[in-house]
């Protein structure tokens, strides 16, 4: 069971923007011109954006560029200045809260290899207490779906309202094409959870490069994701950090510019009633499916009575794997995805086994 979250309203503390919101900026701060120069050339095509950069790195090993530290602070507040943006940077620790809430950063953001821990987050969330400024917390690495929820949850009891998710993927052991893998259902589950929480897609990350993020991009806008982040270094080819997915200026132009915006809704009147008929259809495929599932699991309940009166396994492999077999088949064949046909019936064959394993507790 989740908790309500105690949630402001985004339009608001989000500034306003129009949706999706953006945040553009490097990876890491590494000089003031690079700031500078990255900043204006942002700043040439949008002007509501917030301002992102990296101070302190979180980095696999150490002896890499783990980022100029408080110092970049003082560069992040000049970009503010010049150009308006708001300026937003990621914080993993008590010290680093205390020096951007005296810097005055704008919004903070906690990274994935923090929100796995919850002794961090608590460290974060005790440091934000009696503190008004948004927060943004990035998925955990791993692809678990309540250790997200649970850091929102402490961060929001340390009385931030303006509190926002970003997806930034989760890591991968086999080879993919991008660099985390999205697991966009968990997204979902989140926004499922908390409607009125404000979820950002971190296409950078996600993607690992620039080719993928325009279709990452426009799936998240296609998934109504609240707001953008993209990785923008003035030459990412001597980017000190993740110069493998970082774009230039016009290269993210081009990009944004490329992507099909998508509401929630149409007010077109031959689509609203095509989509009443479909939808109505498809309700009653639903109620037939959960009525023929409940006539399914009772031939299995009287199954499992015989076989215990006979002593028989509940579990026999060869009928399953016969079963399994016809119906990828028959599924296939009619154009279904065949993870999704193995997902389907794997869960109805557990809950088949559920019922006659124990009839009487729901365990
Ligand atoms: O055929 C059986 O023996 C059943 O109990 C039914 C069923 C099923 O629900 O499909 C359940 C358990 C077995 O492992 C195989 C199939």
């Amino acid at each position: 069971m989740t908790d309500k979250l105690d949630l402001e309203n985004e339009q608001k503390w989000l500034g306003g923007h129009d949706r999706p919101f953006y945040f553009f900026g490097p990876c890491s701060a590494e000089t003031p011109e690079q700031l500078r120069s990255t900043a204006s050339g942002i700043h040439k095509n949008f002007k509501n954006v917030f301002f992102r950069a990296g101070i302190w790195k979180p980095r696999t090993r150490p002896n890499t560029f783990e980022g100029i530290g408080i110092e970049a602070l003082e560069w992040l507040k000049e970009i503010k200045r010049e150009f308006g943006f708001q300026i937003t940077t990621e914080v993993a620790n008590a010290s680093h809260v205390e020096a951007c809430l005296k810097a005055g950063v704008d919004v903070l953001w906690i990274g994935a290899r923090t929100t796995v821990n919850p002794f961090s987050v608590q460290a974060i969330a005790d440091a934000l207490e009696g503190v008004d400024i948004p927060v943004l917390v990035k998925n955990p690495i791993n692809p678990d779906l309540a250790l997200w929820i649970g850091a929102l949850e402490r961060i929001n009891k340390a009385g931030i309202r303006k509190l926002g998710a970003i997806h930034r993927g989760f890591h991968m052991t086999e080879n993919g094409p991008y660099r985390n893998y999205p697991n966009w259902n968990i997204a979902i589950q989140l926004k499922a959870t908390y409607p009125e929480l404000p979820i950002i897609c971190d296409a950078s990350h996600i993607s690992g490069k620039p080719e993928l993020i325009p279709h990452v991009a426009q799936k998240a806008i296609d998934l109504d994701m609240d707001g953008l982040m993209i990785e923008t270094h003035i030459n990412p080819e001597v980017a000190l950090s993740d110069k493998q997915q970082q774009l230039s200026p016009d290269q993210l132009n081009e990009i944004v510019n490329g992507l099909t915006p998508k509401s929630k809704y149409s007010t077109d009147v031959a689509f609203k009633s095509k989509l009443e008929i479909l939808r109505e259809q498809i309700n009653q495929i639903d109620n037939e499916l959960i009525e023929r599932i409940a006539e399914r699991m009772s031939l299995a309940k009287q199954i499992g009575q015989y076989k215990r009166e006979k002593n028989v396994t509940v579990f026999q492999i060869e009928r399953w794997q016969e079963i399994l077999s016809r119906s990828l088949k028959n599924g296939v064949a009619l154009g279904l995805n065949e993870k999704f046909i193995k997902d389907f019936l794997n869960s109805i064959h557990d809950e088949s086994i559920r019922q006659q394993t124990n009839n009487h507790k729901n365990v």
